[in-house]
C-alpha cells in the first residue's frame, strides 16, 4: 500500500516548496507554537469524542501490533494541534520533548515538512522519512500520518505513527492507514450509528471484521445515511443518499431475512459479488449520567458541572447506595478534565497506618520498608485531573489536618522530601454521613468541612426519586443477558416501584441480579424475587423462593462461582438454610 515513488517524491517536493514560501530555513529550530493551558483545555473538550474513540476503542484493538516497538501514536486535530500521544518517547530528541505533549502544533508553517502537518495539507496519507524533513533538527525521526474524516467526509483530525526510522516506510504507512480507517469507522458508528442498521461488506466472507470492510449505515427504509470510504471504492460510487434496494437490486426485506451477524452474498449493481453481514441498531451506551430524569438529580449534575470547572470543591451527600460514586464518574466524564485522571480514594478502606503514605506519597528511603522507588501518593496522581475523596467522613482526624494543609496550599510535600510539589486538582468529596452533624459532634474538622464543601449536593434516596420506574427498567436492561426477555412483568414492576429500598440502587442491582438468574430465559416473575425482598415488601406470596428448583439454585451457585455465602445473602436466607435446601434438592457441594 506504499505510495508510488513518483507521487511520493512529488508530495515531498511540493511540501519543501511550501516551506520555502513560508520563509523557513533548513537550519532553524522548529516552532511548535504550543497552546496555553486554557486553549488546550478548550481544545481537548471539543475533541473529547475523537480522543475517547482513539484511546478506548482503536488503540487497544491494535495493541498486539503496537506493543513492543519504539514508537509513538499521535492524534492531532484538523489544524495539526496535538491532542494525545501514546507509546514510548525514547527516540525523541531531548530538545523536542514538549512537541509530543498535547497542545503542540505540527503545522508545516512552523515545523516544516512533517508527516502530521503535511498529511493535513495533502489530504492523504504520507510517509516522511528522516531526510525528507525540511528542518534538519527533525531528521532524527520518521513518521507516517493519515488524515481523518467523519461521517460527513469532513476533515476532523490526523493520526500519525512516529519512530526513529527503524520501521520500514511501507509498514508504518500501512499501520497508520489501518488505524485511521478503524477510527473513521468508529466515528461513523459513534454518530448516527447508534440508531441505524449497519451493513458490512467485503470481497471475502473472512474479512468482514477488518477495518477495510465497506461500512454502510441505513435507516428503516433502507436509505444509506453514512458510509466509509471503502464502501465507495467497493461499490464504485459514493453510496450515501442511495437506497440499498438500488445498490443491490433486492428489496430491503430480503436482505433482513438473512440472520443478523451472519455472512451472506449479494450482487452489487447486479454484477459484483460481495459478502455482506447486517446488524440491527445498537443499544444506547450505558456510559451516561446517572438517570437525570429526576429533576433533583439533573439539577445537581448541572450545578456540579459548572462549579467543578470553576474550581469550587463539591461535597456529594446521600444515603448509602444512592449512586454517589456513579454521579462523580459521570461528572468527571462530562468535564473538561475527562481525559485527565479521576483518582478515587476510599478514605474508609485505607488502613489508618497507611493512609498518610498512600495519600501524600513518600520519597525513596523516607522510612524503613518504604518502596525503593518512592511513591507519588494518590493525591499527586490526580494532578491535572479530579481527586475524589469517597467516604471522607471516615478519615482519621490527624489525616484531616494534613489534607487541609494540602488543599489550602495547593501543593504537597511527600514524606522524606523538603520540596513541596505544586498541584492542579479539582476536589470532589462524598459521604453518606451528615458531615455538618459530624462537625458538630467533633468528629470532623470544621475548617476542612468548609474547605471541601464549597457546594453540598444531596442525592435523593431511590424511594424519593420520580424516575424510579425508568431506573428499575434500566437496571433490568443493563443486567439481563441478551437472550432474556426485554420487558418486566407489570406486577413485578409495581412491587419494585413501591419498595422502600433502604439500600437504594445497590439493593436494586442485587435484587435484579438474583431475579434474572432465577428467571433464566423466562420473564422475571414475583416468584423470582428474593425472600428477603418479598418479606420487606409485605408480599402475601410468602417465601416463594422456598420452591426454587435444583436448576434455579444450581444456576445461582454457578453465577456466584460456588460461593455459598454470597448465594445465601442474595436469597436473604442463612448459609445453613441454603445448605439444607441444596442437600434436600440433591445438589452436592464439596467445598466453597
Ligand atoms: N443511575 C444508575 N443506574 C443503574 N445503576 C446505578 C446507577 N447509579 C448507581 N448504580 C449502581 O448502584 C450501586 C451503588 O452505586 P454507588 O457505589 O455509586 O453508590 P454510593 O452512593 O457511592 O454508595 P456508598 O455510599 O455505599 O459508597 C452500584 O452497583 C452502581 O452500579
Amino acid at each position: 500500500m506504499a505510495q508510488s515513488v513518483s507521487t511520493h517524491a512529488q508530495l515531498i517536493q511540493a511540501s519543501w516548496a511550501r516551506c520555502r514560501e513560508h520563509g523557513l530555513q533548513p537550519q532553524q529550530a522548529p516552532d511548535f507554537d504550543c497552546l496555553t493551558g486554557a486553549e488546550l483545555d478548550a481544545l481537548l473538550e471539543r475533541n473529547q469524542v475523537l480522543l475517547r474513540l482513539t484511546h478506548d476503542d482503536v488503540l487497544p484493538q491494535y495493541a498486539h501490533l503496537l506493543g513492543n516497538a519504539s514508537h509513538l501514536v499521535m492524534l492531532g486535530d484538523a489544524n495539526g494541534c496535538l491532542l494525545g500521544a501514546w507509546g514510548t518517547r525514547r527516540f525523541v530528541d531531548p530538545r523536542q520533548q514538549h512537541a509530543f505533549s498535547p497542545g503542540a502544533r505540527w503545522r508545516e508553517q512552523g515545523v516544516g515538512t512533517n508527516a502530521l502537518g503535511t498529511a493535513l495539507v495533502c489530504g492523504e496519507a504520507i510517509h516522511v522519512g528522516q531526510d525528507e524533513h525540511y528542518l534538519s533538527q527533525n531528521r532524527y525521526m520518521a513518521s507516517a500520518a493519515a488524515p481523518l474524516f467523519d461521517a460527513e467526509r469532513r476533515l476532523v483530525g490526523v493520526l500519525d505513527v512516529a519512530s526513529d526510522g527503524y520501521l520500514p516506510a511501507a509498514q508504518t504507512l500501512g499501520l497508520v492507514r489501518m488505524l485511521s480507517q478503524s477510527l473513521e469507522n468508529r466515528l461513523i458508528l459513534a454518530g448516527p450509528g447508534e440508531q441505524h442498521w449497519q451493513l458490512l461488506f467485503n470481497t471475502g466472507a473472512d474479512n468482514l471484521d477488518s477495518p477495510w470492510a465497506g461500512l454502510l449505515l441505513f435507516d428503516e427504509r433502507g436509505e444509506v445515511r453514512a458510509a466509509n470510504h471503502r464502501a465507495g471504492s467497493l461499490l464504485g460510487a459514493d453510496p450515501r443518499h442511495l437506497n440499498l434496494a438500488q445498490l443491490f437490486q433486492v428489496p430491503l426485506r430480503q436482505i433482513l431475512e438473512h440472520a443478523e451477524g451472519r455472512p451472506f452474498a449479494l450482487l452489487a449493481h447486479g454484477r459484483q459479488r460481495l459478502h455482506c453481514q447486517w446488524q440491527g441498531p445498537r443499544r444506547p451506551p450505558t456510559r451516561r449520567a446517572p438517570n437525570a430524569t429526576d429533576a433533583r438529580v439533573s439539577k445537581a449534575l448541572a450545578q456540579a458541572g459548572v462549579l467543578l470547572e470553576k474550581d469550587i470543591p463539591l461535597l456529594v451527600q446521600g444515603e448509602t447506595g444512592v449512586g454517589k460514586e456513579m454521579f462523580v464518574n459521570a461528572l468527571h466524564q462530562a468535564s473538561s478534565r475527562a481525559r485527565q485522571p479521576l483518582i478515587a480514594v476510599n478514605c474508609a478502606a485505607i488502613p489508618a497506618e497507611l493512609v498518610e503514605s498512600e495519600l501524600f506519597g513518600y520519597e525513596k528511603g523516607a522510612f524503613t520498608g518504604a518502596h525503593h522507588k518512592g511513591n507519588p501518593g494518590l493525591i499527586r496522581k490526580a494532578d491535572g485531573g479530579v481527586l475524589f475523596l469517597d467516604e471522607i467522613g471516615d478519615m482519621p482526624l490527624a489525616t484531616q489536618a494534613r489534607l487541609l494543609r494540602v488543599l489550602q496550599a495547593r501543593s504537597i510535600q511527600p514524606l522524606g522530601s523538603g520540596e513541596p510539589v505544586a498541584l492542579d486538582i479539582r476536589v470532589v468529596s462524598a459521604s453518606n454521613r451528615d458531615l455538618a452533624a459530624e462537625v458538630h459532634a467533633g468528629r470532623f474538622r470544621q475548617d476542612l468541612y468548609y474547605r471541601i464543601a464549597g457546594l453540598t449536593l444531596v442525592l435523593p434516596a431511590l424511594r424519593e426519586r420520580s424516575d424510579r420506574r425508568a431506573l428499575i427498567e434500566e437496571v433490568h436492561g443493563r443486567h439481563r443477558e441478551p437472550g432474556q426477555p426485554e420487558r418486566l412483568a407489570d406486577d413485578v414492576l409495581v412491587l419494585l416501584e413501591r419498595h422502600p429500598w433502604p439500600g437504594n440502587l445497590r439493593e436494586l442491582v442485587s435484587v435484579m441480579q438474583v431475579a434474572l438468574a432465577l428467571a433464566g430465559d423466562q420473564p422475571v416473575g414475583v416468584e423470582h424475587l428474593p425472600d428477603s425482598f418479598l418479606a420487606e415488601a409485605g408480599c402475601p406470596v410468602a417465601s416463594a423462593t422456598l420452591e426454587h428448583t435444583p436448576n434455579d439454585l444450581g444456576k445461582l451457585l454457578q453465577r456466584a462461582n460456588g460461593n455459598l455465602s454470597s448465594v445465601a445473602r442474595a436469597l436473604g436466607i442463612s448459609r445453613t438454610t441454603l445448605y439444607k435446601r441444596l442437600r434436600e434438592q440433591g445438589l452436592v457441594i464439596s467445598s466453597e
